[in-house]
């Protein structure tokens, strides 16, 4: 059911993606881009703590445990963080083009309640390019690479400058961000540039 809106349809003149030369080769951790996201940070008590991995051509995947604080119905995940989850798994897809890109829309299928224990395997690929648009899909299987599908999105991911993030982000975070010791951090939060 990829591509159901006409936003979300590639058009004629896209562009089949392409790996970039130095993205990380199949099997290989992509890392957080920034400590305190709510998606893949490893301070951020409550969050999801995703772990992608790079795939074959431009795909990604990552894991996600479903923890007690990610509830909304009693004992099932919340289906806004599943939707989260799908979001920062789609972002990991900027690591395989080495672009910056961000959500611009996301369109999700929740398929089968998901329980708090489970283990969602998320996998992410890109299906065209067309100037500075991104069109991706990701799906979320139930506790197994091969598990049923229980959540996918199609998405389209709009390619932006460094600038989106130091002229919009909160003055504190940026300055903190960019003040971190680390440079590999450093450039991380902010550009696709490990
Ligand atoms: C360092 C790496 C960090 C990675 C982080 C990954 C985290 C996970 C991903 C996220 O959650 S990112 C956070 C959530 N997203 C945002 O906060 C984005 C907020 N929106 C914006 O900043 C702007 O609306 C956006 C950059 C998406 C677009 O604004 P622009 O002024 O740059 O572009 P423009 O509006 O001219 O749109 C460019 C093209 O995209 C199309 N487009 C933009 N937004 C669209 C939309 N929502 N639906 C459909 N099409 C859209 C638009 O029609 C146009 O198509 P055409 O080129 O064919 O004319």
């Amino acid at each position: 059911m990829s591509g159901r809106t006409p936003a979300l349809t590639p058009p004629d003149s896209a562009l089949a993606p392409v790996r970039h030369p130095d993205a990380p080769a199949p099997g290989e951790p992509i890392g957080s881009h920034y400590e305190h996201c709510f998606g893949c940070g490893g301070e951020q008590p409550h969050g999801l703590h995703l772990a992608a991995k790079a795939g074959e051509g431009v795909s990604v995947t990552a894991e996600f445990l479903v923890r007690p604080e990610h509830q909304g119905a009693p004992g099932l995940a919340h289906g806004g963080l599943l939707a989260t989850a799908l979001d920062d798994t789609l972002g990991a897809l900027n690591w395989l083009l080495r672009v910056i890109s961000v959500t611009g829309r996301l369109e999700t299928d929740y398929l089968r309640p998901v329980p708090v224990g489970s283990v969602l395997h998320l996998s992410a690929e890109v299906t065209a390019v067309d100037g500075r648009k991104i069109y991706a899909t990701a799906e979320g299987r139930l506790n197994a690479p091969d598990g049923p599908v229980a959540v996918r999105a199609d998405a389209l991911f709009v390619e932006v400058k460094v600038e989106h993030f130091t002229e919009n982000g909160r003055p504190e975070e940026i300055r903190a961000a960019m003040d971190d010791p680390d440079q590999i951090r450093r450039v991380r939060a902010f550009e696709v540039n490990p």
